[in-house]
């Protein structure tokens, strides 16, 4: 199937009209997580300034903004990830179910357990389609037998629209699907270990439009059990997949509204300029 601009066009109404975003109130009641005045430096280097922003519980939240805004570098507060990187520094309040994520008794270890993430480029480890899946919850424990094993695998593969494509060849070599597939891998791998939010980061931008389609369409079904944050650089994306979106400028978070309101009467003129394609 390929899916080009116009079927992109075409599905619009459709996955909007499930999101229900009309009924949406302009910040989400149900918060799962929440930004407090986040700053954060790559040593002198200030990426993100004053960040504040609540996260709806089980829907998807969008960031949008030009190249170098700091999209990623906050999607990457939530899990820790740039804990790994040295010389960074974090200042404000980031909560997730009402718990501070840098207290420093937090194990980032059962952090990044709860909070998944998904990359730009699909990123599966060399071994089979059934290890790849399998990896996290063996490391963790939580399924030992190999018929709960089997069973998680095959649940996973289900959730995330794979399971009739590899079915059959669950032993071969996960580097040998397609780039779309090994997406969708990757997405199976983060809900094996049962996490509670996702985070992908660009995660169609090296990806042809019909495997684009078929995981926008897997996003529309992972909203009903998962928080999930998307970084897209396609606006149409967001405005496809997300109920609320936040617009990054330089740094700072210059609107955060609902993907609806967003997109059809922005409060910033920045706002509007990058949905229109005036900059960025
Ligand atoms: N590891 C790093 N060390 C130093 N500076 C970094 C690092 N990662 C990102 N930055 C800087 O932080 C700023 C924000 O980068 P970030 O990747 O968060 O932006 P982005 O909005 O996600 O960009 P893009 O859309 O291009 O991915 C940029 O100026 C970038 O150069």
């Amino acid at each position: 199937m390929n899916v080009n601009n116009s079927k992109d066009e075409e599905i619009l109404p459709s996955v909007i009209a499930s999101i229900d975003a009309h009924d949406l109130p302009e910040f989400p009641q149900d918060i799962c997580i929440a930004a407090e005045n986040i700053d954060f430096y790559y040593g002198s280097f200030q990426a993100l300034k004053g960040i504040t922003l609540p996260i709806a519980r089980k829907s998807v939240t969008a960031f949008i903004g030009p190249s170098g805004c700091g999209k990623s570098t906050f999607l990457r507060t939530i899990n820790r990830m740039n804990d790994l990187i040295d010389g960074t520094r974090l200042t404000g309040k980031l909560t997730l179910d009402g718990e501070n994520l840098y207290d420093p008794r937090v194990d980032v270890v059962l952090l990044r357990k709860k909070v998944g993430m998904v990359f730009q480029k699909p990123n599966p480890f060399p071994m089979s389609i059934y290890d790849n899946i399998a990896y996290g919850p063996r490391i963790h424990g939580t399924h030992r037998g190999r018929k709960e094993l089997d069973e998680l695998v095959e649940k996973c593969l289900h959730h995330s629209a794979l399971w009739d494509e590899v079915k059959d060849k669950l032993k071969q070599s996960a580097l040998a699907l397609s780039g779309g597939q090994q997406q969708r891998l990757c997405i199976a791998r983060a809900l094996a270990v049962s996490p509670e939010v996702l985070l992908m980061d660009e995660p169609c931008s090296a990806l042809d439009p019909n495997s684009t389609h078929r995981i926008e369409l897997l996003i529309n079904e992972l909203r009903k059990d998962y928080t999930i944050v998307i970084v897209t650089h396609n606006m149409q994306q967001a405005a496809r997949v997300s109920e609320y979106t936040g617009f990054f400028l330089k740094g700072e978070l210059k609107e955060f509204t609902t993907t609806q309101k967003i997109f059809s009467s922005p409060s910033q003129k920045e706002t509007d300029d990058y949905i229109n394609g005036r900059f960025g």
